[in-house]
């Protein structure tokens, strides 16, 4: 069975197998051909210069040795300089790339311009001036080589380091204390491995070319020994009488360097999972959502009209946010942000794209990129000060984060078990067989088909709904008591996203986990959100409820003027309306022209946009918006049906703090 499928593999990959079969053969000549060769190869005779024939088939050189013997021969020799060199740049750059990485920002800057500086160089030119300064031989021309290839290898490895390291699995793995060098080993050097893997080909056929160039300018290899550039140097002063002397070692340098090239290819579409052809998972039904009873009223508690800057303070805050502004150098990000948010309760984050939505999240969970600061009176969960520098443990298994893109979240080059079940094993000291278990009771509890086999299974083999379930339940690993939502189900289609958030609600619900659930899309926000913010350029503008966003009874232009921009909340027929909006506005902008008075839209649910609703009129063909998503459809592929309490996505099941909201 193994044995099939490393056939197939092989078979799909005709560039591996050229260059396998190729420097396969090359090495059984560098085997084989100086035992039975060197005779004729080194051989003085007096057959000097002779024709190709039917004894010498390449013909003799000027001392009457074989010249295709010797060809064969100095494969050996060849292929073990240029082998040794590119290892030695290999494993020089990537390490020196890795520590560039990770040190700080204003040595990697030097570093990087450093390197770029070197890799401008010519490679053959630096190697001549490190071997004219170490002097001819074999071991000086190695060295020279091999100094020339390192910056090549370190800046390849500090850039593509660098464009990993925001990915949403490293940001995991940070959030989750993991030290830098492991978040290097683990993360980032096997996802940067296919672009080293084909710098190594081509770096190895450049030090056989300067290898042989250095030879053959007389500062590599020296005589007795000889090379295939020592050979063509030999072969120099007879090119013109007797050009088949210089065909063996020609030929043997390109079949080398096309062979290398061909297997660096073929490896590094071997190691990167997304291609080695497995068949994705079933996607779409398996995605589906099972169907929900009808909405039941909504419960949560309203602001008073006009009071809708009140709301977003929770009384018994959990997590504290006060005064937060968050600046990349001279840049405000976010201006003076404060919210607190109960136990057990759901603040929605809402606002234009760039509105610091994201941010607000990260400096949350501390991990705002390089060079963006954030400040604030107090940032605390619980008894834990966010400030400063929290608990590693602490942060990992008191805060869980969802990611907007699920394909994103997961490290693509690692099976999802290994991932999944990193932060029991890590953290809770859980054995791998144990949370294996518990993690394939919580893929099933969260509606993921054939959890065992998910485990088994890379990223890339899951639809983005099942991986933004998979992430859901990774996140709840420990039991955190704030979820960071972050767009999650942006990246999804619509009979997903309900799918997905009817999971966060079931968990709200069960473990009475508080949220900060963070969207731009408003209607999913009133749906799933008690408390809502609306940001904009940074600022909360305003502060309201879901019930009001649901009923379209809020007051604040810019939130009533984001509601008018919602497809579902606009007549059939009517424009769409463009946000357009400052913060010394103070009539909201309609399509028209005309103020807003307070009225509810039209076209909005009365009581809210549960997500049981009939289509609106004003939905966009093809993608219906969340609000108007029928979701008592039969179950699709083999999902239980649920749809009863607490699945359904109203506010009115038991088991929820009490919404009186405070103001600040
Ligand atoms: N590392 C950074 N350095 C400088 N500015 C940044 C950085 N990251 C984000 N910003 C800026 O901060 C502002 C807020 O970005 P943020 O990602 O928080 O917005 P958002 O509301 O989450 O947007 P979206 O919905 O598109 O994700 C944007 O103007 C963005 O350009």
């Amino acid at each position: 069975m193994a044995t099939d499928t490393t056939v197939r593999r092989w078979r799909r990959n005709p560039s591996l197998l050229a260059g396998a079969v190729i420097l396969g053969l090359l090495v059984v000549v560098a085997l084989v051909a100086p035992p039975l060769l060197s005779g004729s190869a080194e051989t003085l005779t007096d057959d000097a210069r002779l024709g190709p024939g039917a004894e010498h088939l390449l013909g003799t050189d000027a001392f009457g040795r074989d010249v295709l013997a010797r060809a064969l021969v100095a494969t050996r020799l060849t292929l073990l300089m240029a082998a040794a060199a590119t290892a030695a740049s290999f494993v020089v750059g990537v390490a020196i790339g890795a520590l560039v990485h990770l040190a700080p920002r204003w040595l990697r800057e030097t570093c990087l311009r450093l390197i770029d500086s070197a890799v401008a160089f010519p490679s053959l030119v630096l190697a001549l001036v490190i071997a004219a300064v170490l002097g001819p031989g074999t071991g000086s021309a190695i060295v020279a080589i091999a100094v020339a290839g390192v910056p090549g290898f370190a800046r390849l490895t500090a850039n593509l380091a660098a464009t990993v390291a925001d990915k949403d699995y490293v940001l995991t793995a940070r959030l989750l204390g993991v030290p830098g060098p492991r978040i290097l080993t683990r993360h980032v050097l096997p996802n940067i491995s296919g672009p080293l893997l084909v710098l190594l080909s081509s770096s190895f056929t450049l030090s056989l070319l300067d290898i042989s160039s250095l030879s053959f300018v007389g500062l590599g290899v020296q005589s007795p020994q000889y090379d295939w550039g020592r050979l063509l140097n030999e072969a120099l002063p007879s090119i013109f009488a007797q050009p088949s002397v210089v065909l063996a070692p020609s030929i043997m340098l390109i079949v080398t360097g096309v062979g290398a090239m061909l297997l660096g290819d073929g490896v590094a579409s071997l190691v990167d999972p997304r291609t080695r052809g497995t068949a994705p998972a079933a996607t779409g039904a398996a995605d589906a959502a099972a169907p929900a009873t009808p909405a039941k009223e909504s419960r949560a508690v309203r602001a008073p009209d006009g009071a809708g800057a009140t709301a977003g303070t929770e009384p018994d805050g959990l997590l504290t946010v006060d005064g937060l502004t968050v600046r990349a150098g001279d840049r405000t990000l976010v201006d003076d942000v404060s919210f607190t948010i109960g136990a057990g309760r759901i603040v929605g984050l809402v606002g234009e794209s760039g509105s610091g939505k994201s941010t607000i999240a990260m400096a949350v969970a501390g991990l705002l990129p390089e060079g963006v600061r954030a400040h604030a009176s107090r940032l605390a969960l619980g008894d834990l000060d966010l400030l400063g520098t929290p608990p590693g443990r602490r942060l990992a298994t008191e805060i869980g984060i969802v990611y907007q893109d699920p394909i994103g979240t997961f490290n693509p080059a690692l099976r999802l078990g290994a991932q999944l079940t990193e932060v029991a094993r890590t953290h809770l000291g859980t054995s791998r067989r144990q949370a294996r278990r518990d993690m394939a009771r919580a893929l099933a509890d969260i509606h993921v088909t054939e959890p065992e086999r998910r485990l088994r299974q890379h990223p890339h083999e899951l639809s983005g709904g099942m991986l933004q379930r998979a992430s859901i339940a990774s996140a709840m690993t420990t039991n955190p008591r704030l979820l960071i939502a972050d767009e999650p189900t942006t990246a999804l289609d619509v009979t997903v996203q309900a799918e997905v958030l009817r999971q966060f609600r079931r968990i709200n619900r069960e473990h009475g986990t508080a949220m900060l659930f963070i969207s731009h899309d408003i209607g999913v926000v009133g749906v799933l959100c008690d408390t809502v913010l609306v940001l904009h350029g940074g600022r909360v503008v305003d502060r309201t409820t879901g019930a009001d966003l649901r009923r379209g009874t809020v007051t604040h232009p810019y939130t009533r003027a984001l509601l008018a921009a919602t497809p579902a909340a606009v007549e059939a027929g009517a424009t769409l309306s463009a946000v357009r909006w400052t913060a010394d506005d103070t009539t909201p902008a309609q399509p028209d022209g005309t103020p807003l008075d307070g009225k509810p839209l039209d076209g909005t649910p009365p009581d809210g946009g549960s997500l049981d609703g009939a289509p609106s009129r004003g939905t966009q063909p093809g993608k219906a918006p969340l609000a108007a998503m029928p979701l008592d459809a039969a179950p699709l592929d083999g999902m239980p049906p649920h749809g009863t309490p607490p699945d359904d996505l109203s506010d009115t099941a038991a088991g929820r703090p009490p919404a009186a909201e405070g103001s600040r």
